[in-house]
Order: C-alpha cells, then structure tokens, then sequence
C-alpha cells in the first residue's frame, strides 16, 4: 500500500523566530489531529539540526542535497551531514533548482542515488515548463527526467522514492493542474516505472503533485486515484492553510 504525503516545501522563507512557531504548530496539528496521512516538511537547511532535535517525530527534510560525497565543495551540504542531524529526506531536482542553478537531470539522478545510499528519502521533482505543456511535448519531457535520474536505481532503491510532479506552469503562479491533467500524467509516471520494475512496484511508489495547490482545489486534485498527496510550497507556510490540507487529504 502506498503512502498518502502532504509535504510542505518553505523555499528561501522563515526567519528563525518565524520558523519555530511554524514548525511547534505544525508538530501540535499532528499531535492532536493524528492525520491519516504522513506530513512533511521541506526547510531551509539552517534550521534542520535544531528543528530534528526539537521534534524527532516531524518528517523533517532538506529542500536540496549535494551529489557530493565530501570534500571541497564550498557552500554545499552532503546527505551524510544531513543524517548525522537525524533529518529525514531532501527535496532533489526541483524545478527552481533545474531553472536557476541549472541542475541537470544527470546530477539530479547522482543527488537521489547518495541521499539513498544514506537513509535519507528523496523527493525527487519533474515536470514541464509551459511552452513543453503547449506544444504537447510533457510526456517526453517528464519521461526523460524520470529515465535519467531514476532508472539507476535497484528495484530495492526505487522503492524508496517518491516522485513529486510539478507542472512548472503552475508553480506559485495561482493556475494549477486540472485533476484530469496530473491523473493523466501521474499514470503515466507509474506506467513508465512499471515497463521498467514491474507492476507491483510501480503500486507502491508515491506520487505527490505540486503546484498552487490549495485548500480550495486540494479535494479534487488528491481524490485522483494515481495522485498521492502533494508536494505545497506556499500553503505551506501557515497553518491555517497547510493544516487543511492535511486535513483535507486524511478525511478522503
Ligand atoms: O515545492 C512546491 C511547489 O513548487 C509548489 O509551490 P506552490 O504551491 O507555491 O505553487
């Protein structure tokens, strides 16, 4: 049985104060609603060790990862450093980091295989850009970033992804998906996983989608029978709003 996930992703938002009170509501929600579904949290790699020390029970994660092992890589942050802080998984190849740190989808691959190869679950993001959408080119698109980055993997290591599709044309700009739209598409994810692993393992890989999803739209989006709950950048910056959609996802 797959698992059902609303995951937050902060982006470059919070200041530290704003960040722990973000975070001891998001920990007071679940602890007091016991959603049917596992939450999140995608945050700024600063406030990682203190939020994992503070709420071990939160599904902590980093919003990027190096594909780096260790050594002279200024600036950047390795899955191995990640796990000493006990977080839990990082978002890989999101579309923001495709678009401007022009991240490949052959270094996305090497980001996904080091966070597994060090207990950490990888988010790992595709999806079109508009003019892929208009000129009917997403299948292809979505295909060769899936093929690239994930068809590495062992059958024991895809397993342990979750793949989240975000139609860049949708992200943070208001227009998301029809549910008609990401059920074709999430389908055809799992129907590329399943040519290539196997029926049963493509059942058990979830797919999030992401993009200017909301507590008004989220009911139609996650009842879509391929769509398994969503990757929610800014809903997920208060607790009003990404409270409902956890709510939202776990009453379905
Ligand atoms: O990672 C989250 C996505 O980029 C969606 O962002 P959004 O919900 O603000 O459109």
């Amino acid at each position: 049985m797959r698992k059902k996930i609303v995951a937050g992703n902060w982006k470059m938002n919070k200041t530290l104060s704003e960040a722990n009170t973000l975070l001891a509501e998001i920990d007071s929600y679940v602890k007091t609603n016991d959603p049917k579904c596992e939450v999140v949290v995608g945050i700024p790699y600063l406030y990682l060790a203190n939020a994992k020390e503070k709420y071990e029970n939160l599904n902590i994660y980093a919003e990027d990862v190096s594909e780096h092992q260790s050594g002279a890589y200024t600036g950047e942050i390795s899955a191995e450093m990640l796990k000493s802080v006990h977080v839990d998984g990082a978002i890989i190849g999101h579309s923001e980091r495709r678009q401007y740190h022009k991240e490949t989808d052959e270094q996305i691959g090497a980001k996904v295989k080091i966070a597994l190869e060090n207990g950490l679950t990888p988010i790992f993001c595709n999806g079109e850009l508009l003019e892929e959408r208009k000129s009917g080119k997403h299948f292809e698109v979505v295909k060769k970033q899936t093929e690239v980055a994930l068809f590495q993997l062992s059958p024991e290591e895809i397993k342990k992804v979750v793949i989240a599709y975000e139609p860049v044309w949708a992200i943070g700009t208001g227009e998301t998906a029809t549910p008609e739209q990401a059920q074709e598409i999430h389908a055809y994810i799992r129907s590329l996983i399943a040519e290539k692993y196997g029926k049963e393992i493509a059942d058990e890989i979830s797919i999030l989608y992401g993009g200017s999803v909301k507590p008004a739209n989220a009911k139609e989006i996650f009842s879509k029978p391929d769509v398994d709950g969503g990757l929610i950048g800014g809903a997920s910056l208060n607790i009003k709003d990404f409270g409902a959609l956890i709510q939202t996802y776990s009453d379905l």
